[in-house]
């Protein structure tokens, strides 16, 4: 693995579980989970040969980087690369061929419950995938998508996501504190209420999302009054499809 910062580390926690032997190369850390091998610089293993080299540097940094990691690659092996919007075909490119698989993990695969998008690139065997999904199955729930454009939409939507949700519950815990509540009690109100809810809606069978909706809003109450001004004129739904778009729009950028 090559870098292991926020979203490297989450998966490693998984991955570490594994019987797989890790290799972590990242010059920032002074320790990884699970016991994996850390080096500080690739130096450290010239000559060395792996089955399977992780890309999760930023993808601003793949370019510098990557390149030398090309020699690192056993026969038959490939590359897993987690960086958003850098398209698999430059990645391959930079890595003197490889077949590369894409994937778009989401931050609570750290307590391995992470939703991932994998896409295996033109090159990528059933083998290569495969183990994909097995790792990816490891740390959450998986989709597999059928292009490169779709893994960038899963990028805006799941890949990004919990940002969104922190982002929320931050603003929902501050309005609280407004009420008059401690930020202790605000946090606990607000994620006890995001907890509950999104656990009845998971449940086999739950009802869809709008009747969910319509079983908390009694005609004339407090949240017919509460929705009318989150959502009534549509400027939260507008705000998502803006904010989903924004970060597709990134991803496509950095291509
Ligand atoms: N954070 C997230 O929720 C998600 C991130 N991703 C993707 O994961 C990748 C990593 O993102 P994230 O974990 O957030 O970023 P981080 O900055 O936390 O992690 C990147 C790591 O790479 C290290 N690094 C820098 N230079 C090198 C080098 N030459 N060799 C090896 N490692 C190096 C950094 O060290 P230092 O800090 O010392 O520079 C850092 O530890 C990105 O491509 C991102 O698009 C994908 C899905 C979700
Ligand atoms: O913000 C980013 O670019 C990365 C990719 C998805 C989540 N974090």
């Amino acid at each position: 693995m090559v870098g292991c910062g926020k979203m490297g580390s989450a998966l490693l926690g998984q991955w570490a579980k594994g019987p797989e032997s890790i290799t972590v190369v990242d010059p920032g850390q002074e320790s990884v989970p699970g016991g994996a091998r850390l080096v500080s610089d690739r130096a450290e293993i010239e000559g060395e040969c792996f089955d399977c080299i992780v890309v999760a540097v930023k993808p601003q940094m793949i370019d510098d980087i990557m390149p030398a990691y090309a020699a690192n690659l056993a026969p038959g092996g490939y590359v897993l690369s987690i960086a958003a919007g850098y398209s698999a075909g430059r990645l391959s490119q930079a890595m003197n061929g490889a077949p590369v698989v894409r994937v778009m993990p989401n931050l609570p695969a750290a307590i391995g419950q992470g939703v991932s998008g994998i896409y295996p690139a033109e090159g990528a065997t059933a083998a290569h995938t495969a183990h994909v999904q097995d790792f990816m199955a490891r740390a959450g729930t998986t989709v597999t998508v059928a292009s490169e454009d779709e893994l960038d939409r899963v990028t805006a939507v799941a890949g990004s996501g919990p940002g969104y949700v922190f982002e929320i519950a931050r603003a929902y815990a501050l309005a609280a504190m407004e009420q008059g509540f401690t930020e202790e009690q605000a946090r606990e109100m607000v994620l006890g209420t995001i907890g509950g809810a999104i656990a009845m809606a998971s449940e086999p069978g739950a009802l869809s999302l709008e009747d969910l909706r319509n079983s908390v809003t009694s005609k004339g109450g407090t949240t017919a009054a509460g929705l009318a001004a989150l959502n009534g004129d549509d400027g939260l739904t507008d705000r998502l499809r803006a904010t989903l778009q924004a970060a597709y729009d990134r991803a496509v950028e950095l291509r």
